[in-house]
């Protein structure tokens, strides 16, 4: 397992913006776009706010979700609100948004326009991935009911109901994370520093985030 250890969540958050910055620059040195996948919930608002002012040529990425909560974007707990509070603003004001929230009253109804509005966008060229102490990550939880689609399926979106999750979401499939061309997880604090320890020595419908341990650097500071 790969881990980064910071002194503070300050430096860890601006170091990993600037990381991100420089994986996005170099892609579109190469390429016409690049595409970002980024994880909503508590932790990476500070990273958000530093990454929004990075100097790139932002009308040329692709900037997305890792999952989405399927409420509107009224709500406090919608993922895009929190994206375009933080990161769809400064210079990251000119990114492409793709949404995984279509407004449809269940996320099943708009599968297909996912899978459409997905595949032109894929591979990520930088995927970011937060984690949950239960060690869910994106929104593949442990007791969802589509967990082995998610984890196994080839679809490039799930839909997804699971104990730990308040409301439906849909997430990535761990074919699309798998697939990222740079892959990184944050999390801070020490109780997710032990729930990742432990997710090496699980199955990964146990711990879903075990998919991407040999992919992903993972990134962690204590406080
Ligand atoms: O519900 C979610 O949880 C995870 C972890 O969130 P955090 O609040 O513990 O940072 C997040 O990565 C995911 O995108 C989100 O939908």
């Amino acid at each position: 397992m790969d881990i980064v250890e910071y002194p503070d969540i300050e430096m860890m958050m601006m170091d990993l913006a600037n990381k991100l910055a420089g994986e996005l620059r170099s892609a579109l040195d190469h390429n016409d776009f690049a595409s970002i996948a980024v994880p909503g919930g508590t932790t990476p608002g500070p990273m958000f706010d530093s990454l929004c002012a990075a100097d790139l040529d932002w009308s040329r990425v692709n900037v997305m979700l890792t999952d989405e909560r399927w409420v509107p974007e009224t709500s406090e707990r919608s993922n895009t609100r929190l994206l375009r509070e933080r990161l769809l603003t400064d210079r990251a004001s000119a990114a492409r948004y793709v949404p995984l929230y279509t407004g449809t009253d269940t996320p099943e109804e708009s599968l297909d326009a996912l899978e459409a509005t997905l595949k032109p966008v894929l591979p990520l060229t930088v995927l970011l991935l937060g984690m949950g102490t239960d060690m869910h990550t994106a929104s593949i939880f442990p007791g969802a009911d589509r967990l082995d689609d998610a984890l196994h399926g080839h679809a490039r979106v799930v839909p997804m109901r699971a104990p730990g999750a308040p409301e439906p979401r849909v997430t990535l499939s761990g074919m699309v994370l798998r697939d990222a061309i740079n892959a990184h997880i944050l999390i801070t604090g020490a109780e997710k520093r032990e729930a990742i320890e432990r997710a090496r020595h699980l199955s990964a419908e146990e711990a879903p985030v075990s998919i991407m341990l040999r992919h992903a650097t993972i990134h962690w500071a204590e406080s």
